[in-house]
């Protein structure tokens, strides 16, 4: 008897920003799906492909993306509980500490350096403790600017809004106020909880823009009449920015259904129309020094390439003026300076003063040679640097987003395997088959695919990340969880006992991947706090409804699922029962493609067995249980890679 059920459900919506109900204007948002997103083999760049691109088709001069450092958890700790010991409010036995938010503790600690750095300042002028940590900073701008690594990529992403962004809490801090410079807030919604805010932003060339014109006081009563200096609707590009802060915490960029495609102009467009507050803070600290703005400016104009980066290429030095006015105010006794090693002349500005010319072009020359990233925050250790040799032979075995059926995503079994078809020693037991080759490759087809798939006895025996750890993926110098493919792992019982310290969570937490989804059957028992738990780290538990005669899970059921959740590609990594069952005859509809590691080694008779049931032919004869076809092997390291296709053409599955 088989019974087959159809649906699969979630066991309740799950608690993530890009299933809000209550925003009126919802339209089935893009970012609940993994959405396709694309490395270049060339240059390593990794990113989501939009719409209109297909996964192949990735723009190979892009600049090659660059780390941007994901803030450590217990870092975010330390400097909140250091915050608050530090505030009067929350010092003091009287005053039980109450948790300040992340940006609360971050602009205190940004607060607080730039205290540091003004007694720094007044006490010995300008020098630091550390002449080496000085000198470097001088002499690469760091220490003028406050750009993030990776910052004129990720504002041109975040210009375009392309496709929805999802990114976390941390980096929409770090990179939001370098863009901010293009969008006029309309209005914000908050859910009763307050745990989501929706923003709508529309393009600040869509806003027509008035000046008042009279200079002259006005008689009593005569209102100043407006000058309209620029023309409205210019553009209408509109987006809404969705921030949920909960243990997962997460903004979802993306357009509104009002908006238009993209951008009436470029972005060097708005930067000359206004200036971004991010760039505008790094005026702003150096103002608060004590510098003559002529000075800031001039200094500012020695590093075109950060200036340009932050988004500062129209900066004059009005605006300079303007944040050093607004410091004055507040301290009208200090005495502006130049910049140690400038000077006013007469007619020319601020200049280098003579002295400092052969120091200038020494710095100069040490600028050139002296990469701002070199004193960037290290990268995470884990990280994979993209593979140098051709991946070129895969193509054909990756999901091709063109040519889909709807209803399935595109299935991909990749795992490595011993010359004896053994996957590990024993169960239970992680084996390493893969060389430092196969494992960059391993990493690349998970970045190709929108989720990975293993059984629960894989996660029990590997307690794996199933993230994508190459630079460039989000967390490895990408922007956002979104970058990355969702783990999912095949539990009917669910006897995995999730905890947030297993690594997938944490990878989840560190914004290194995305949560798991837990394919369960109708009748496991779900602890109601563990089911809150996961969905508050951005996972979720699915019910398959269908399964066969053994009481199995359904295959076509989990594949329909997946799809019906956005997934249109999925990659089976394991383990042995899992890769075992899915080359059986009943499932080669379902599985486009195979790409097998092969090792140089026997793992022996004890180990985990990748083999499916045998096969007789029509005379009851044994015969081969399944041959790929289209298959191409090619050598990587100490490593054979065996790519085949299993899914029959059309036409044989007709009976062509
Ligand atoms: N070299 C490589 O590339 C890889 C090696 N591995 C290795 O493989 C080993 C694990 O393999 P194995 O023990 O076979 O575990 P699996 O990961 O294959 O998980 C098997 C379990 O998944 C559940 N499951 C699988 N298919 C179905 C279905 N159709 N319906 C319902 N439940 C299903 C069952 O759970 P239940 O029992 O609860 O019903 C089953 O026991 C580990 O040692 C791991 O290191 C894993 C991946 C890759
Ligand atoms: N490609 C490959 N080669 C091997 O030698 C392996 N042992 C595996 N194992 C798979 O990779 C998972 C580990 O992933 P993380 O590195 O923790 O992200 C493991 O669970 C298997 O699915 N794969």
């Amino acid at each position: 008897m088989e019974l087959n059920f159809t649906i699969a459900s979630r066991i309740c919506r799950p608690h993530q920003p890009h299933n809000m109900d209550h925003d009126a204007d919802h339209a089935p948002d893009p970012a609940s799906g993994p959405g396709s997103w694309s490395i270049a083999p060339e240059n390593g760049s990794i990113g989501r492909a939009s719409a209109a691109q297909a996964r192949d088709d990735v723009d190979h001069t892009e600049e090659e993306l660059e780390l941007v450092p994901p803030v450590p958890h217990e870092a975010m700790h330390e400097a909140m509980h250091e915050a608050m010991d530090e505030d009067p409010q929350h010092s003091g036995s009287d005053h039980p500490a109450t948790p300040m938010n992340l940006s609360g503790a971050l602009e205190k600690q940004a607060r607080q350096a730039e205290a540091n750095a003004n007694a720094n300042d007044s006490s010995s002028e300008n020098a630091t403790n550390d002449p080496a940590i000085e000198e470097l900073g001088e002499k690469s701008g760091l220490a003028l600017f406050n750009n993030p690594p990776n910052l004129s990529r990720i504002r041109r992403v975040l210009f375009e809004c392309s496709d929805a962004i999802e990114i976390s809490l941390d980096e929409y801090q770090t990179y939001w106020p370098f863009i901010d410079n293009v969008w006029v807030k309309q209005r914000s919604n908050s859910s009763k909880e307050g745990h989501c805010t929706t923003d709508y932003y529309m393009c600040r060339l869509r806003r027509p823009t008035h000046r008042t014109s009279e200079t002259r006081p006005l008689p009593e009563g005569k209102r100043p009449r407006k000058k309209r200096v620029r023309e409205g609707g210019m553009c209408n590009f509109q987006i809404k920015v969705v921030r949920f802060e909960g243990a997962y915490s997460t903004v979802t960029i993306a357009r509104t259904p009002g908006s238009s495609d993209v951008h009436s102009h470029d972005l060097d467009f708005i930067d000359r129309v206004k200036r971004n507050s991010g760039l505008m803070e790094s005026a702003r600290k150096e103002s608060c020094k004590g510098y003559l703005p002529s000075s800031i400016y001039t200094k500012f104009q020695e590093y075109p390439e950060m200036l340009s980066e932050a988004g500062g290429r129209f900066l004059t030095v009005t605006d300079v003026r303007n944040v050093s006015a607004k410091w004055r105010i507040q301290n009208p006794e200090v005495k502006l300076i130049p910049h140690d090693g400038y000077e006013y002349q007469k007619g020319h500005g601020i200049v280098r003063s003579q002295g400092a010319a052969e120091r200038s072009n020494e710095t100069i020359s040490a600028q050139s040679r002296v990469h701002p990233q070199d004193s960037a925050p290290a990268l995470p250790p884990d990280i994979l640097s993209f593979p140098q040799f051709s991946l070129d032979f895969l193509q054909p075995y990756l999901p091709n987003h063109a040519d889909r059926r709807g209803e399935f995503p595109h299935v991909t079994l990749s795992y490595a395997s011993s010359m004896d078809s053994k996957i590990s020693l024993r169960a239970g037991m992680q084996t390493v088959l893969s060389g430092p080759e196969a494992k960059l490759m391993t990493h690349y087809l998970r970045s190709r695919h929108d989720a990975i798939l293993i059984g629960v006895g894989t996660v029990l025996a590997d307690n794996p990340g199933l993230n994508c750890r190459l630079e460039g993926a989000g967390g490895f110098g990408g922007l956002g969880r979104m970058w990355q493919p969702r783990p999912v792992v095949i539990d009917p019982t669910g006897r995995w006992p999730v905890h947030p310290d297993c690594r997938m969570l944490r990878t989840a937490v560190e914004g290194k991947g995305k949560a798991p989804w837990v394919v369960v059957s109708p009748g496991a028992q779900i602890n109601p706090q563990t089911l809150m738990m996961l969905k508050g780290y951005g996972g979720d538990f699915l019910r398959i409804v269908e399964y066969n005669q053994h009481w199995r899970l359904h295959w076509e059921g989990v594949l329909r699922a997946l799809a019906s959740e956005g997934i249109k590609s999925v990659m089976i990594e394991g383990g042995g029962t899992v890769l075992s069952e899915l080359l059986n005859p009943e499932y080669t509809n379902f599985i486009d493609s195979i790409i097998v590691t092969v090792a140089p080694t026997y793992l022996g008779s004890g180990g985990v067995s990748v083999s499916p049931h045998s096969k007789l032919d029509q005379e009851g004869n044994p015969n081969a249980a399944l041959n790929p076809r289209e298959v191409k092997w090619t050598p990587l390291g100490q490593n054979v890679i065996m790519c085949g296709k299993i899914r029959p053409h059309e036409e044989e599955r007709r009976g062509e």
